[in-house]
């Protein structure tokens, strides 16, 4: 089941047909009785990059075996959020929304105060799903606002969570094992909202404005202090390389904290400071060209490890060059990253740092799912044999 266009009924949506249903769940990798289960958090705003992080994420770990979860209680035509691989499943916490959208028109409440999530009913869940239990999860529908019947979610080794309050609830919080926050900045944040929302939402420009106003309070109150805690952040800014006024130019910064299962990806040697434009000779750049960086330094209260890339590749292939220089990428050979990004190379970021550190962190998670399981999970694209 390859995800194709027809499949998608919006960036967070499948359709499928029931046909499909048995097909993607025989894919899944079916977990022994010892088999652990580890949890991922994935945190941020509405419209920043959630859904596509987690289909490349999905892509690179299942190889071409990816899609829906699907398999409701009927069998007819089916419509999920969970997007599933041999070895992930990835859930939209939106899914445990406690009121439908004619609901918070009675409560007054919008989609990103606490008080509108089901927090006893998620921390239920995912902790059955950690203990390798099916449960039967709720469904937004982003497209018409309804809760809608509950499918059938059995678990993988690696379980992902993706929404707006991850790790809001201290005690769903304590089930994460890694938790990654996507700060995106304010004037990029609202230019995918607004394409997002009016494509695949149905939405006009002034209503989808009207919303991140008013969403803007319960953000900062409820959802944004989240990346304060996280163990890492993959933060998107304009460029600094030139005045980009249309925001299609970005730096990408990966912000990372070191802990017993997460060594720092670098550039060149760990710890050090480095700055490099590797345009070149090996590198094919149009302006204003890549800027990459790499070291030490602050986030909120903690000591990070931070690598970033300012700009955008002119060929996706020549990141090979680049992947070189980086260390504890968690590649299982050398120019795996590229053969990933080359394997998307249709989804948003792939030509510039968003894509390059989506692609590392879903590599890293890779690693941390091995160092917590003393499972190993084989690269879903081959190593090329040597000539
Ligand atoms: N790295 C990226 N570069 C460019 N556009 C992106 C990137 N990531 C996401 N988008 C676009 O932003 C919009 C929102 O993305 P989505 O994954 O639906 O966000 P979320 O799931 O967090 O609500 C979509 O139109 C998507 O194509
Ligand atoms: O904001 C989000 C998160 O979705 P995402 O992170 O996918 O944008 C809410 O789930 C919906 O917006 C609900 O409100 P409504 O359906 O009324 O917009």
């Amino acid at each position: 089941f390859v995800p194709t266009t027809t499949n998608f009924r919006s960036a967070n949506r499948w359709t499928i047909k029931a046909k499909d249903t048995s097909f993607t769940r025989n894919l899944m990798m079916k977990l022994g009785a010892d088999d652990k289960v580890i949890l991922i958090g994935v945190a941020a705003d509405s419209g920043c990059g959630k859904s596509t992080f987690m289909r490349r994420l999905t892509n690179i770990f299942g190889g071409s075996n990816v899609g829906p979860l699907g398999g409701g209680f009927d069998n007819g035509g089916w419509e999920t959020n969970t997007l599933v691989s041999d070895t992930t499943t990835v859930i939209c916490l939106d899914d445990y929304h406690a009121n439908d959208r004619s609901g918070r028109k009675v409560t007054g409440r919008t989609a990103l105060e606490a008080a509108e999530q089901n927090f006893d009913l998620m921390y239920e869940q995912l902790k059955a799903l950690k203990e390798g239990k099916t449960v039967a999860k709720p469904i937004y529908n982003h497209v018409n606002g309804t809760l809608d019947r509950p499918e059938e979610v059995v678990p993988t080794p690696i379980v992902i969570v993706e929404g707006l309050h991850p790790w809001y609830d201290a005690r769903v919080k304590d089930l994460l094992d890694y938790t990654i926050y996507l700060d995106i900045s304010d004037e990029i944040k609202r230019a995918w909202k607004i394409q997002r929302d009016m494509a695949e939402r149905g939405w006009t420009l002034e209503q989808v404005e009207a919303e991140i106003e008013k969403r803007k309070p319960d953000f900062n109150k409820f959802v944004g202090p989240q990346k304060e805690v996280a163990d890492s952040v993959i933060q998107v800014l304009p460029t600094e390389l030139t005045n980009d006024p249309e925001g299609k130019i970005l730096r990408v910064r990966l912000i990372q904290k070191e802990t017993g299962d997460y060594q720092p990806v670098y550039l060149f040697d760990q710890g050090s400071t480095v700055s490099w434009i590797p345009c070149g000779t090996k590198l094919t750049c149009s302006y204003p060209g890549i800027k990459l960086g790499s070291g030490p330094d602050r986030w909120f209260d903690n000591a990070v490890n931070v690598v970033e890339m300012d700009g955008q590749f002119d060929k996706l292939e020549e990141l090979a060059y680049v992947e070189k220089h980086l260390g504890n990428t968690a590649s299982k050979y050398d120019g795996e990253i590229t053969a990933q990004m080359l394997k998307n190379k249709g989804a948003p970021g792939t030509l510039n740092g968003s894509g390059l550190f989506q692609t590392i962190v879903s590599l890293k998670i890779r690693e941390v799912y091995e160092k917590l399981s003393g499972k190993k999970v084989d690269a879903s694209v081959k190593a090329p044999v040597a000539a």
